[in-house]
């Protein structure tokens, strides 16, 4: 079988999310412990990740030092993304592949999602980056000109444009390297917007996008079996944050697409993953699961997490 893998930004920090660098190899070692047990059952495994946390570190950092050397915009940060964590999950997928005396080789490659330069997401954010903060605090960085929304009961977290990713312009060097047999990370943060130009060039543009949608993508691009989307949380939950919370099963698609029109799951969070995995059925997957890092072989086996199935 072959699983598309996609790993949470947030799911790949900690409880706070700081997205302290020992968190983040720590996560990246569950992880790519659990794809090293599927590949040594004959699974072929793609993986990508998300960078909401990490993308947002970068801005900070790029706002604070910007009198002392020029700030890069946030597709740079983006790219920069996937490159740290291209290699944190390669170091960790070597050493998980070596102690299974495993022979495979692994490669992280830096990846644009083409996005239209209309899409509303552009006028209107709302992916959520970087770290969450009190309400008293975002509201100072509100006054300076930030979008912050009110994420719940974590807190207050920076918003920012999301277009749709509408192809993945580099899928054709993932789907060489698959076929030559290396277990690939690709289109880490849902990919690198870029927009082209009437001269077919292409350019960077400032927003990230959902990683969820982009892993869509990229699962129909290699032409995956199951997509396992990997978070924080072992389920979706319906009526999430109520005393009534109910965790889901295996729902069709029918059923996920209905629950999602019930508003059951938070936009910028559980709401794109739900999308993805029925987007992936809709395309001809067999399966999509939504869990938890530390349930992802369970999730291949097809006996944990939240599964949409072709009705
Ligand atoms: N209905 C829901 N069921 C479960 N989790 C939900 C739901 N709605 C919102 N969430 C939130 O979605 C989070 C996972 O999404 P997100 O933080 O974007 O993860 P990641 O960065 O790992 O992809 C959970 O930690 C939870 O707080
Ligand atoms: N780009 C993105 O969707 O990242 P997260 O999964 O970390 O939110």
């Amino acid at each position: 079988m072959k699983v598309l893998l996609a790993l949470g930004g947030n799911a790949m920090t900690n409880a706070d999310g700081r997205a302290r660098p020992e968190d983040q190899i720590a996560a990246a070692q569950t992880a790519m412990a659990a794809v090293a047990d599927l590949l040594e059952h004959d699974h072929d495994v793609v993986i990508t990740h998300g960078n909401g946390p990490q993308v947002g570190n970068l801005l900070v950092k790029n706002e604070l030092a910007a009198s002392v050397v020029p700030p890069v915009p946030l597709d740079w940060c983006g790219a920069q993304t996937q490159g740290t964590l291209g290699f944190v999950l390669m170091n960790a997928l070597d050493h998980a592949l070596a102690v299974r005396a495993l022979d495979r080789r692994t490669a992280a490659v830096v990846t644009r999602a083409l996005v239209a330069s209309d899409d509303p997401g552009f006028t209107h954010p709302t992916k959520p980056i970087g770290r969450f903060l009190p309400a008293e605090e975002a509201a100072v960085l509100v006054e300076h000109g930030e979008t912050w929304e009110d994420r719940g009961e974590k807190g207050w977290r920076r918003v920012v444009a999301s277009p749709e990713p509408l192809r993945i312009v580099d899928a054709p060097a993932v789907q060489a390297l698959v076929a030559a047999g290396f277990v690939v990370i690709a289109n880490g943060g849902g990919g690198i917007p870029v927009v082209q130009a009437p001269d077919g060039s292409l350019r960077g543009v400032e927003a990230v996008i959902d990683k969820d949608l982009g892993a869509a993508l990229l699962a129909r691009s290699v032409d995956a079996d199951v997509l396992v989307v990997a978070t924080d949380v072992p389920q979706a939950v319906l009526r999430w944050g109520t005393p009534d919370a109910e965790p889901l099963g295996t729902v069709t698609l029918t059923q996920m697409r209905k629950l999602a029109a019930e508003g059951h799951f938070a936009s910028g969070s559980m709401g794109p993953k739900v999308d993805a995995a029925c987007r992936f059925v809709e395309q001809g997957g067999t399966r999509a699961v939504i869990t938890s890092l530390d349930h992802i072989v369970d999730a291949v086996s097809g006996d944990f997490g939240t599964v949409v199935v072709s009705d």
